[in-house]
C-alpha cells in the first residue's frame, strides 16, 4: 500500500485529533518507524518481572527489609526494572490522577496550546512525539509533562488537576526516596553519603503522561523508541492497557502490571553514581489499534545542580571510574534536546568501551 502524504496531517496538531478524526485507514510515511524491512522481527518473551513488596522494607522486621534490600539488589543488576507492591499510594488517588490527565488531553487544542513548542527546560510542556523538531520521524503519542519538584508547577486546567498532582507527587516522591534509599543500602553505601551524593532533599521530579490513542497500524508504528531514563528512578503507572516492552538479556520482554502496581526502572543517574554496577533499563512503548493507552510516569532524579559521579566507595579496590560526570541540569537539557537514542549521552559519559 503506498504510504500516505504527509501534507493532511498539518491540520492537525495531536495525535489524539488524528485518531479522533477517524480519516485515517493506514500509518502515514512519516510515523513508520519499524516493521520487517525496517529493524527485522524483534523477539519478545513473557517472563516474570521481580516483584518488590513495598510494604516489608518500610515496616516489616529487619529481616524482611534486609530481604527486600538483597531483592532490589537482584532485580537492579539483573533487570534494572521491578514491579512495586503494597506501596501505601492510594488507589483512589492513582485512579485520580490518570482521570485529570486525561481530563488534560481532552480540553479543546486551544486550551491546550499555550504549553506547545516550549523550550526543554519549560515547567509545562504539551505536545506530540518526542520532540518534533528534531525527530527524524514521528513517534505516535501526545504528551504533558510537568516539573513538580522542587518546584511545583501544575496547568491551571482541568479543575482540580493542581490539587490531585500535588499529592499524587508528593506521594510517589518520597516512596521514590525510600527505594532509592534501599538502593544505595544494596550497593553497601554509607546512608549519609547519599544526600550530599545526590540532593535529594532538592530532587528533581517530573510528572509525564503520555497518551497513546488508537493507531490504525501499530505493527510499524511506536509511541517511545528504545531508550533509558535520565533520572535516578522512574515510577510508571498505566491505565489497565499494556505496551510497555523492557530489554532483557539482549530480548525484548512484554509487560503486564498487576492492578494497583507501580512499574519501576533504573536511570542514567542510578547508573553512572552506582559506577555501572545497574545499569539504566532499555525500554520501549508499543501502540495498539483499539484503546487508548496512557501511561504516568513520574521520575526523580538528582537536585539539577548536582554533578553525579560514581561513587568514590565503588570505584576503590580495583574498580575503575566508569563515567565521567555531568551537571544533572544539562544531561537533562541535551537528552531532551536531540533525538531520543538508546543510551547515547552515557555513552558520551563512559570512560572505557
Ligand atoms: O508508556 C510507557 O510504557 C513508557 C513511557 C516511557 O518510557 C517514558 O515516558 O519515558
Ligand atoms: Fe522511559
Amino acid at each position: 500500500m503506498a504510504a500516505q502524504p504527509l501534507l493532511p496531517l498539518f491540520k492537525y496538531s495531536t495525535i489524539k485529533e488524528i485518531s479522533d478524526s477517524g480519516d485515517l485507514s493506514s500509518l502515514p510515511s512519516c510515523y513508520t518507524c519499524r516493521g520487517p524491512d525496517i529493524d527485522g522481527p524483534t523477539e519478545a518473551l513473557e517472563e516474570e518481572v521481580p516483584i518488590i513488596d513495598f510494604s516489608l522494607l518500610v515496616g516489616g522486621t529487619a529481616k524482611q527489609r534486609t530481604q527486600v534490600i538483597q531483592d532490589l539488589s537482584k532485580a537492579c543488576r539483573d533487570w534494572g526494572f521491578f514491579m512495586v507492591v503494597n506501596h501505601g499510594v492510594p488507589k483512589s488517588l492513582m485512579e485520580a490522577m490518570l482521570n485529570t490527565c486525561m481530563g488534560f488531553f481532552n480540553m479543546r487544542e486551544d486550551e491546550k496550546q499555550e504549553y506547545n513548542e516550549k523550550h526543554v527546560l519549560d515547567p509545562i510542556r504539551h505536545g506530540t512525539s518526542f520532540n518534533t523538531s528534531v525527530d527524524k520521524v514521528r513517534y505516535w503519542r501526545d504528551y504533558l509533562k510537568v516539573f513538580v519538584h522542587p518546584d511545583f508547577h501544575s496547568p491551571a486546567k482541568p479543575s482540580g488537576f493542581r490539587e490531585i498532582s500535588v499529592e499524587y507527587a508528593t506521594r510517589t516522591r518520597e516512596m521514590t526516596k525510600e527505594l532509592l534509599k534501599a538502593i544505595w543500602e544494596s550497593l553497601e553505601l554509607k546512608p549519609d553519603d547519599m544526600e550530599e551524593a545526590l540532593d535529594l532533599n532538592s530532587c528533581f521530579q517530573i510528572l509525564v503522561a503520555n497518551l497513546y490513542p488508537p493507531c490504525p497500524q501499530p505493527e510499524l508504528a511506536l509511541g517511545i523508541p528504545p531508550h533509558s531514563d535520565h533520572g535516578l528512578l522512574t515510577v510508571l503507572l498505566e491505565n489497565g492497557v499494556n505496551g510497555l516492552k523492557v530489554e532483557h538479556n539482549g530480548k525484548w520482554v512484554h509487560v503486564k502490571s498487576l492492578p494497583n502496581s507501580f512499574l519501576v526502572n533504573t536511570g542514567d543517574q542510578l547508573e553512572i553514581v552506582s559506577n555501572g554496577k545497574y545499569k539504566s533499563v532499555v525500554h520501549q512503548a508499543e501502540v495498539n489499534a483499539s484503546s487508548t493507552r496512557m501511561s504516568l510516569v513520574t521520575l526523580v532524579g538528582p537536585s539539577l545542580d548536582n554533578v553525579v559521579v560514581p561513587a568514590p566507595q565503588l570505584v576503590k579496590h580495583n574498580h575503575q571510574l566508569a563515567y565521567n560526570g555531568m551537571k544533572y541540569r544539562d544531561f537533562l537539557e541535551h537528552q531532551q534536546a536531540n533525538p531520543l537514542l538508546v543510551k547515547s549521552l552515557l555513552d558520551l559519559l563512559r570512560l572505557h568501551n
